[in-house]
């Protein structure tokens, strides 16, 4: 019995908890949704801060280009470092651009770190191209094309002749993503074509690893706790975005409710089990201030001043019969065991607000309010009935009963009055009710 009485206390227990871990988890994921909605917008500002700061700092490369001398090459390929010439006639001058653009690749990995796969610039016309660095394929494909039908070509599709007549800082020009057919790579180019009044000099063209928007997202959601992501499938809240001066459409950025729920899953438990255990820990210690561990009644202590500071009420003093015999024929462990049910079968005979106290060992105090002198007696009776009336661990016990209703008395004037009561009822022969 005792052992079910357990089980159905811990699934009990149980129960509450994981009710409160739906609750935190509602609450937890209702905010962080609110929280990631409030974010979608400003990764958004982000991506595009970014990209027209990756295209700032290339800007920034035509003033050093305009200013560059020259110097005269032949055709072929010449190699300083990183950087590779190909010249592809005789007799061409070439602006020297190596320092430049140490300067803007030193910028671009500031601005993308990791993200920069080429930049090449190229002459318009073209006699030559400057490339950081010149990969294998590009030298193979570059010698198969006439340079300046390559450049115009170029020119033709990102409509780059005329960018100066163009506003909101679009010269520059950023293409769809496409895999480099030479390395395989996903990237980007970003083109800025130099004018000199109003004729195209050169273009600068930049190669961005596609990877850059996602790192971007990725530490915009490091830096902010976030679950942001871009095209998503199936995201549940979305805004659209554009990146800046590229050519292909709007793309939305949201969120998905999966990642939603797995970022707060964790600390909605945590946080229903913290909650769980202050609240039961608070619950056992109110408790045990309060009650006494033995009967679960109110304890004496906690009671007694509170019954001193009253003057009208009416009471009760229960006093278990013959109590010292069963402690010495059946020992202590039983006669707490008959303490115990007895103190149980009181507490089913009382209404919550009445007050049972465990004021000695085996004696209990009852505290009525707003009950006259045949309702305490009748009360009384159904108390000392209710435990006469069953065998208590295979024994009869009895209880005897003193009463007394105040008015205008104080607890220990009606405590002792109740107390003689009581052993007028223990005179009389036990299992009696005396009122005063
Ligand atoms: N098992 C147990 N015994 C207790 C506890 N508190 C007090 N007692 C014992 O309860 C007995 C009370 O005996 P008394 O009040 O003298 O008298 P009684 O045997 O109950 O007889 P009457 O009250 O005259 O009917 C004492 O032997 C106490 O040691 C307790 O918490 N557990």
């Amino acid at each position: 019995m005792a052992k079910k009485i357990d089980c159905s206390v811990k699934q009990l227990h149980l129960l509450s908890f994981l009710k409160l871990c739906l609750l935190m988890l509602l609450v937890i994921s209702t905010s962080y949704q609110l929280y990631n909605m409030a974010h979608t917008k400003q990764l958004i500002e982000k991506i595009d801060d970014d990209y027209r700061r990756l295209y700032t700092t290339i800007r920034r490369f035509g003033p050093f280009y305009n200013n560059s001398q020259s110097v005269t090459m032949h055709n072929g390929v010449h190699n300083f470092g990183d950087i590779s010439v190909v010249v592809r006639e005789d007799e061409t001058p070439v602006k020297n651009l190596s320092d430049g653009l140490d300067m803007l690749n030193n910028k671009l990995e500031q601005c993308a770190p990791e993200s920069v796969w080429s930049i090449v610039v190229l002459e318009v016309p073209s006699r030559y191209g400057v490339f950081y660095p010149l990969r294998p394929g590009y030298l193979e494909s570059f010698s198969t094309y006439i340079p300046s039908e390559r450049v115009n070509a170029m020119v033709e599709r990102e409509r780059l002749s005329n960018t100066y007549r163009e506003f909101y800082g679009c010269i520059t020009r950023m293409t769809e993503a496409y895999i480099e057919s030479e390395t395989q790579e996903r990237i980007r180019t970003i083109y800025f074509p130099i004018h000199n009044d109003q004729a195209l000099n050169a273009i600068i063209a930049v190669d961005i690893k596609e990877s850059r928007t996602q790192d971007i997202i990725n530490q915009y959601n490091a830096d902010h706790h976030t679950v942001l992501n871009i095209n998503g499938p199936n995201n549940i809240y979305s805004e659209s975005g554009e990146l800046p001066c590229a050519n292909d459409g709007p793309y939305q950025a949201g969120f998905h409710y999966l990642d939603i729920l797995r970022t707060t899953f964790g600390p909605s438990i945590l946080l229903a089990a913290l909650f769980h255990l202050a609240f039961h820990s608070f619950r056992r210690r109110d408790r045990s201030i309060k009650r006494d561990e033995m009967t679960g009644l109110f304890r004496r202590d906690y009671y007694e001043p509170k019954f001193n500071r009253m003057n009208s009420f009416a009471m009760l003093v229960m006093d278990i019969d013959h109590f010292k015999q069963i402690n010495d024929e059946y020992g202590h462990q039983k006669g707490d065991e008959v303490i115990k049910t007895c103190a149980r079968i009181l507490a089913t005979q009382i209404r919550a607000e009445d007050i049972a106290v465990r004021w000695g060992g085996e004696e209990f105090v009852v505290m009525f309010k707003g009950i006259q002198h045949s309702a305490l007696f009748d009360k009384a009776e159904q108390i000392r009935q209710a435990i006469a009336s069953k065998e208590i661990l295979g024994l009869s016990v009895t209880v005897s009963i003193g009463g007394y209703i105040a008015k205008n008395t104080t607890f220990s004037e009606a405590y002792k009055a109740a107390d003689a009561a009581l052993y007028q009822s223990k005179h009389r022969g036990r299992n009696k009710v005396t009122l005063a």
